[in-house]
């Protein structure tokens, strides 16, 4: 079995470090519809840097492996029993490796496992088919995305939107509801998959089922195809943009799929990926295991353009979108509160100097114990990444933001009781946040979700790490940072540009309350 190993080993690790050509020519053409000097235009450069990082040094395009799903279909005969034993142990080794992160929690005792196993991990669906060969999908979905997903009961009352009924009108309101909902914390530009009936589970499998379909695949279905190509248009004037800065591309992609339902339910379930859409395939020998080829379109194959000629009439177009307030501003830590007050939403800061990563499980234990060091006129990182160790120590592998707002009902007190002056994170954080930043002198700092690469590189030494307790994710890591760019999107003054964002994009989504289909 063992160029069976070797081959899954070889599709976790190009699912991971080097995103499909579909997808990456969507990134492509929305960076082409971006302006490129706004906050939203900055954020989809350096993911399109991130990008060509992760391909080049083979490593995570994001740190968040999600969690593996195989799709696996078989010739009648083969033994999926040692076909399970083999994925897992090509799942333990690329976790091993740094190609993966360490992602499975015990629910009960949050123990991390490690290696990536676990009960209901990795998630392997099997299917028998009568063609000759095996076809393994692979899909690496976030857990900051994954949160995202919703799914409606209809009839239902929107917000913005009124009533949804039982027809495809009902359900074009839902999923633009979706798509509102998500605002960048889902790290937008994203891409949805959307089932429409079948119960509960199957409605969600069916959402995410259409993931595995092509970006630029047209939908069989006269009317789901009709669909796709309204949400498209409808869910990028929201002006929710990357990363919710705000900006004209929100979605990158939507694809609808349709199942009977019973007579009492008609649920529509959206499965909700970031931009970091990381999805491969292989057809795979039966006999030898050997790879008879890919199932979608090579990363390598379609170049992330980094610096694109820009015209006369391009840059002075450029020049008048810059966000007015965009200063750029060093920030070496410790910070002092004179200095964080200084601070407004849109300037661009760069950190020096020491920070600490802290996440769910420290924000949790910071309420009622002591850090293990001194946090005041510190700067926390909201970011759990991978990190590998050999004969030097530790090293980075890969390191973006995690998704804010799941701390927002300790951050408050632990910025005030520990002297605490940036908070760094994606997708922004509440009214309880905003208050403490005001009353204590704190910024939010907003990096670009999934940016993992890029942001290792300016992470250039491991100071120390608490908490190892807590898996690797979770611990409080220590780390030199030089040059790590963010941008302020709440201040100290009472501002904050994700509040602003999702009220306008609410009072967009409720310009889209009349009929279109009837
Ligand atoms: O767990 C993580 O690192 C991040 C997560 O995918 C998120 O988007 O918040
Ligand atoms: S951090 Fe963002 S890009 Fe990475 S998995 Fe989470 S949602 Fe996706």
């Amino acid at each position: 079995m063992h160029q069976f190993e070797e081959s899954v080993y070889q599709l976790i690790v190009e699912t991971s470090t080097n995103l499909p050509g579909d997808v990456r020519r969507a990134v492509n053409s929305g960076r082409a519809l971006e302006n490129q000097g706004t906050r939203a235009g900055l954020a989809l450069s350096t993911i399109t840097q991130n990008i060509n990082m992760a391909e080049e040094q083979i490593s995570p395009i994001c740190q968040d492996t999600g969690m593996p799903t195989f799709v696996v279909h078989t010739p009648v005969g083969v033994n999926q029993i040692e076909l399970k034993k083999v994925i897992k142990s090509a799942i333990q080794r690329a976790t091993k490796d740094g190609k993966l992160r360490p992602n499975s929690v015990d629910s009960l005792t949050g123990e991390n496992s490690g290696d990536n196993l676990g009960p209901g991990t990795p998630v392997i669906h099997f299917e028998q088919w009568e063609e000759d060969y095996i076809d393994m999908r692979l899909i690496l979905k976030g857990g900051g995305c994954e949160n995202k997903n919703i799914q409606y009961s209809l009839p239902a009352e929107l917000e913005g939107l009124g009533r949804a009924g039982r027809d495809l009108d009902g359900i074009r309101k839902c999923i633009l509801h979706a798509v509102y909902q998500a605002q960048g914390q889902g790290c937008s530009a994203g891409f949805i998959g959307v089932g429409i009936g079948g119960d509960r589970t199957t409605g969600y499998e069916l959402a995410k089922q259409q993931l595995f379909r092509e970006v630029d695949d047209v939908n069989p279905i006269a009317e789901l195809d009709q669909l796709e190509r309204y949400i498209m248009e409808a869910g990028n004037q929201l002006g929710i943009g990357t990363m919710g800065f705000g900006g004209e591309v929100t979605l990158l992609g939507c694809k609808v799929g349709v199942a009977n339902r019973l007579p009492a339910s008609f649920f529509v379930s959206v499965a909700y990926n970031c931009w970091a859409f990381r999805r491969q395939g292989v057809k795979m020998d039966p006999s030898t295991g050997e790879i008879g080829g890919w199932l979608y379109p090579a990363g390598s194959e379609v170049a992330m353009e980094e610096f694109p000629q820009k015209t006369e009439a391009d840059a002075a177009g450029e020049a008048q979108a810059q966000p007015s307030e965009g200063r750029e501003i060093v920030l070496q830590t410790p910070i002092s509160e004179e200095k964080i007050r200084s601070l407004r939403v849109g300037d661009v800061v760069t950190i020096k100097g020491e920070i600490h990563t802290g996440r769910d499980a420290l924000h949790k234990y910071l309420m009622d114990h002591d850090a293990p060091v001194d946090l005041n006129g510190s700067v926390i990182y909201h970011c759990g990444p991978v990190m590998l160790k050999n004969d030097q120590g530790w090293r980075v592998m890969a390191a973006g933001p995690t998704t804010s707002i799941r701390e927002e009902p300790y951050q408050g007190d632990i910025i005030k009781k520990f002297g605490i002056r940036a908070v760094i994170g994606k997708g922004g954080m509440g009214p309880r946040t905003l208050a403490a930043l005001q009353e204590h002198g704190g910024v939010y700092l907003n990096a670009i979700g999934g940016a993992a690469q890029y942001y290792a590189k300016c992470l250039k030494k491991v100071n120390g790490v608490d908490f190892m307790e807590f898996g690797i994710p979770e611990a409080m890591w220590h780390l030199q940072a030089e040059d790590f760019q963010a941008i302020v999107t709440m201040d100290s003054h009472g501002n904050s540009l994700h509040a602003g964002v999702e009220k306008e994009s609410l009072e967009k989504l409720a310009t889209f309350k009349e009929a279109v289909f009837k």
